[in-house]
């Protein structure tokens, strides 16, 4: 049975999850729709692989309602698995065989015919950016490389849904940007994704709506210019100040700008304009070491919502 609303991939309330005392899921909202994609945003143990993991069907809720493409995962898992594609925190790929008979392995598995899951492997490697490793084993790929072929397995089945666990921690910029690359062309495809990301960036590059999730709670919801209009200011001036003279400057400072975020390395003034801000702080006499005007972010957003850097 599909709910009534098709274009709903995941409706979630009151959702919680758990572990004997301890409650890592405290009770959110969610709402995917289809062809969007979502993002959870939040530092290590915020909550976003538990919740991942109820979506994914393969860890009951303790608490609340959740369906997933209009079914039930406590009655429906199987049915909801074979629609959906899972790329894991850590990459489970089978090291000791090629990354072609990976991609046989895994679509035998989902009971496609020879035929197509040959044809479907050389289409995914080419999407993967692989197809001059075909015969290579898994254990000679660089890390990007393994996660580009997690990918690609995850889409044998043709999935409505792609869940994403940190897809890129732990790769280098340049593979990063390779598999954002990767991830944005499967957007056009309209396949539906749902991303965990502590990276900022990587939130406003790829979501197109995301939750900023802390402590087991969604503390806002938005797109992310949407977040930022609400929780931040245009721009933002960065200061950093010799030793022992940052505290001195700070109720100098706190006038010109919205809001002011004392960090133990810099100052951080909210304003719509950075450099005029800049320039009374030279007026002021104010001495800093280093400047730089920014554009507000999304680490922006998740100090103001938590008081906390994400990447502390
Ligand atoms: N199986 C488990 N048993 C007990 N506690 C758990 C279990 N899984 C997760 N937790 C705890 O639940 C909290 C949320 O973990 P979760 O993995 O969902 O966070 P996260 O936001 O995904 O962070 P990370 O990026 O580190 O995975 C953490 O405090 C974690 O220690």
């Amino acid at each position: 049975m599909h709910g009534v609303d098709d274009d709903v991939m995941v409706e979630a309330k009151a959702l919680a999850k758990r572990f004997g005392e301890f409650e890592a899921v405290r009770g959110i909202d969610v709402h995917v729709r289809r062809g969007e994609a979502f993002g959870f945003l939040g530092p290590n143990g915020a909550g976003k692989s538990s919740t991942m993991r109820m979506i994914a069907s393969v860890s009951p809720r303790s608490d609340g309602e959740l369906k997933v493409l209009g079914m039930d995962p406590d009655r429906e898992g199987p049915r909801i698995r074979a629609r959906l594609g899972v790329v894991p925190q850590q990459d489970n790929l089978d090291t000791e065989l090629t990354v072609r008979q990976n991609l046989h392995v895994y679509g035998r598995y989902f009971g496609l015919s020879r035929a197509r899951v040959r044809a479907k492997a050389e289409e995914l490697m080419e999407f993967a950016q692989l197809t001059d490793r075909a015969d290579d084993e898994v254990d000679s790929l660089s890390g990007g490389m393994k996660r580009r072929l997690t990918i690609a397995r995850s889409l044998v089945n043709d999935p409505d849904l792609l869940l994403l666990d940190e897809p890129t921690t732990g790769l280098d910029p340049q593979a990063r940007h390779l598999l954002w690359d990767r991830l944005f062309r499967l957007k056009t495809t309209g396949v539906t994704l749902i991303i965990t990301t502590h990276y900022m960036d990587e939130a406003e590059q790829l979501c197109d709506r995301l939750v900023v999730m802390d402590g087991g709670r969604i503390a806002a919801e938005g797109s992310p210019s949407e977040l930022i209009a609400r929780y931040s200011t245009r721009e933002v001036l960065e200061l950093r100040f010799p030793p022992g003279e940052q505290e001195p400057a700070v109720e100098r400072v706190t006038d010109l700008a919205e809001r002011v975020e004392v960090l133990p390395d810099r100052l951080l003034l909210y304003t719509a304009a950075g450099e005029a801000a800049l320039e009374q702080a030279h007026a002021r006499g104010l001495r800093p070491a280093s400047s730089l005007v920014r554009r507000s972010t999304l680490e922006d957003v998740f100090l103001r919502l938590t008081g906390r850097s994400l990447v502390e």
